[in-house]
């Protein structure tokens, strides 16, 4: 970073990302869709000793972000009974656990958003959103490599960070979500490694970048609703939607869902494409620090969930991030001679927060609440 670059302001990245999402939804530009697939890639070649089988599968990578910002990824070494299991445990949790002790772990106690959110607790662009949810985050005692041992007060573990139920509430719970956690922070690390092959960079470029990365997932809950919602851009409120449009905040999302689809993809034309992922996939999709990083080539596409279906639906998303303290700057191999970056500089820990904050109803944020104004906010979060 030169001297006369300033990082990016909380407002102006508030303002950024309201205009961003603004543009995806309404943009009138004709286009077709004749580009946009969200493929299925195999990664097992990437596991090999050989680089070159390694960059093969960085290369189908690279495609997938310049056109849809969507891929599938098969043979990725999570076990069946990892994956299995936190659904299994996202079910528990919306269904056994009873409502005083989700009260307990009501999000509006935690200053990081972390907790349980009520279904039609948070919305976007006001229209209530059917979803339950259970947010934690990244801890040391999750993470095969035991960490860095820096960034301490941001670990999930501290105070005011991960609600845990009780064990004798939900035993197996935290056992059950901590293997899965392990087992997809691997894997993100590993997905990095590919994403800077796919990038002309150093395959350990991002490495220390992801010593204590934020990572915050969540359990979702979908109940069942009898939406007839076409797949068209613009919702009627009266309809029911499960998530809202948005984009994701930090560097890609590995998602894992039920067999109930739901999460639908905003295709250039401005239809939405529902998304298919074979059995036993992981969705992984960029979201805005790559799109940042990358000066806009790697695509954070705008998506939402509609549950249409009479079945409930679970998923599981994992919101990789970097060190809080990294910078997010344009790439090297992303600029061409003479090309400006088109966007400033930023913080990656400010950015998340930022648009944490943006999206409670009045602008204050998670931080800084007192409890009795985060209750009687209507809290808007947009990912
Ligand atoms: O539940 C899903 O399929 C997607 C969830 C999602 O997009 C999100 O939480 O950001
Ligand atoms: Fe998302």
């Amino acid at each position: 970073m030169t001297e006369t670059q300033t990082s990016t302001t909380f407002t102006e990245a508030r303002e950024g990302a309201a205009a961003y999402l603004r543009e995806r939804l309404t943009a009138k530009t004709p286009v077709t869709d004749e580009d946009f697939e969200v493929p299925i890639i195999d990664i097992s070649p990437s596991f090999s000793e050989l680089q070159a089988e390694r960059q093969k599968v960085a290369d189908q990578i690279r495609k997938a972000c310049t056109t849809s910002g969507f891929f599938y990824i098969t043979n990725h070494g999570i076990p069946l009974s990892a994956r299995e299991g936190i659904l299994r445990q996202a079910e528990r949790f919306m269904h056994e656990l009873g409502s005083e002790q989700k009260e307990q772990l009501h999000t509006k106690k935690s200053k990081l958003g972390l907790g349980w959110e009520p279904s039609e607790y948070t919305s976007i662009a006001g229209d209530l959103e059917t979803k339950e949810v259970y947010n934690f985050s990244y801890e040391t005692a999750m993470d095969r490599t035991g960490g860095d041992g820096k960034y301490v007060n941001l670990d999930g573990s501290t105070t005011n960070g991960n609600m845990w139920p009780q064990e004798q509430d939900l035993p197996g719970f935290y056992d059950a979500v901590k293997t899965y956690y392990g087992g997809v922070l691997d894997l993100a690390r590993h997905l990095f490694r590919l994403f800077a092959l796919s990038l002309g960079l150093e395959e350990a470029y991002f490495d220390e970048m992801t010593t204590h990365p934020g990572g915050i997932a969540r359990l979702l809950y979908y109940p069942p609703t009898k939406s007839t919602l076409p797949p068209s851009p613009s919702l009627p409120s009266e309809e029911q939607v499960g998530l809202g449009a948005h984009s994701d905040y930090e560097c890609f999302t590995l998602l894992l869902s039920s067999s109930v689809p739901g999460l639908e993809i905003l295709k250039p034309s401005g239809h939405w494409h529902i998304a298919t992922p074979p059995p036993d996939a992981f969705i992984v999709n960029v979201a805005d620090f790559l799109m940042r990083w990358t000066n806009g080539l790697y695509k954070s596409t705008v998506h939402r969930v509609v549950n249409r279906g009479g079945e409930a639906r679970y998923s599981v998303p994992f919101f990789f991030s970097v060190n809080y303290d990294t910078l997010v700057e344009t790439l090297p191999t992303c600029l061409a001679e003479g090309e400006k970056s088109k966007w400033k500089p930023i913080r990656a820990g400010e950015y998340i927060l930022e648009r944490l904050n943006a999206t409670t109803k009045d602008g204050a944020g998670f931080f800084g609440n007192d409890d009795v104004v985060a209750e009687e906010r209507q809290v808007k979060r947009s990912y």
